[in-house]
């Protein structure tokens, strides 16, 4: 893309048309989306066929948690598919992170990009206590990035929050994809570690995921721009 776009917009719908009628709204050169459990489970690897035949980068988000050998051919499925990025969570730990990331090896021209997820954005520190992590986020998340790059990865899936203390610890490299964006004064839903755009980007985000604040919007290509101008 000549213009390399900071958004992902995601695709949570239940069904291809749905996915691909908001698509046909938005521009490839503007944005990437992603593709993630809803979408996936319901239609398959067809609908990121499809969205790739209309000129979209796939983030194939199935945050994948399993043991290696699991984890490292459902990677290799996704790489055959040829996703621009696909995911894991990072608490399936090194050797999980390690044979997925010599598993993409295999694909020196196209590998996707592999990045891990730490803290889910939908998490704030009381949720952590009651699943046994005694733990502020902003550290746990510090804990599993580190760990991500050092079994190799590109980068990691933690709120904007974290982004800025991550940038400065793992370096300029090293990708922060950061969903739980919200626009000022827009509905927060299920997130609970939100940020705005613009301070997302200015705490250091590589990539922002954003889904309801657009797709929700009467106008979705209206909606990215007014995020891009603010970026
Ligand atoms: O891996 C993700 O993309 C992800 C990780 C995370 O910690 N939080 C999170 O919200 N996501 C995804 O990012 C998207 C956020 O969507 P909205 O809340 O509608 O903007 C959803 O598709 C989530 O599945």
């Amino acid at each position: 893309m000549p213009f390399e776009s900071p958004v992902i917009v995601a695709l949570d719908y239940p069904d291809a048309e749905s996915a691909l009628a908001l698509a046909d709204r938005l521009n490839p050169q503007r944005c990437r989306v992603k593709v993630g459990k809803e979408l996936f489970t319901a239609c398959g690897p067809s609908v990121v066929e499809s969205l790739q035949y209309k000129g979209f980068e796939v983030f194939l988000d199935l945050k994948f948690h399993d043991i290696p050998n699991t984890t490292a051919n459902a990677v290799k499925a996704a790489a055959e598919l040829g996703v621009w990025m696909v995911n894991v969570h990072a608490s399936g730990g090194r050797s999980m992170m390690g044979a997925c990331r010599e598993m993409l090896e295999r694909y020196p021209g196209n590998r996707p990009l592999l990045t891990a997820v730490t803290i889910l954005t939908s998490l704030e520190q009381s949720d952590l206590q009651e699943i046994g992590l005694d733990i502020e986020p902003m550290v746990q998340v510090q804990r599993l990035a580190r760990l991500a790059q050092e079994s190799g990865l590109d980068g990691v899936v933690c709120s904007a929050r974290e982004a800025r203390a991550l940038r400065g610890a793992l370096g300029d490299d090293f990708l922060l994809v950061t969903p739980g964006i919200r626009p000022a004064e827009s509905n927060t839903d299920d997130q609970k570690r939100i940020v705005t755009p613009a301070q997302a980007i200015e705490n250091g985000s590589s990539y922002l995921v954003i889904g309801r604040p657009i797709t929700r919007s009467d106008n979705p290509a209206n909606a990215l721009e007014a995020i891009l101008a603010t970026c």
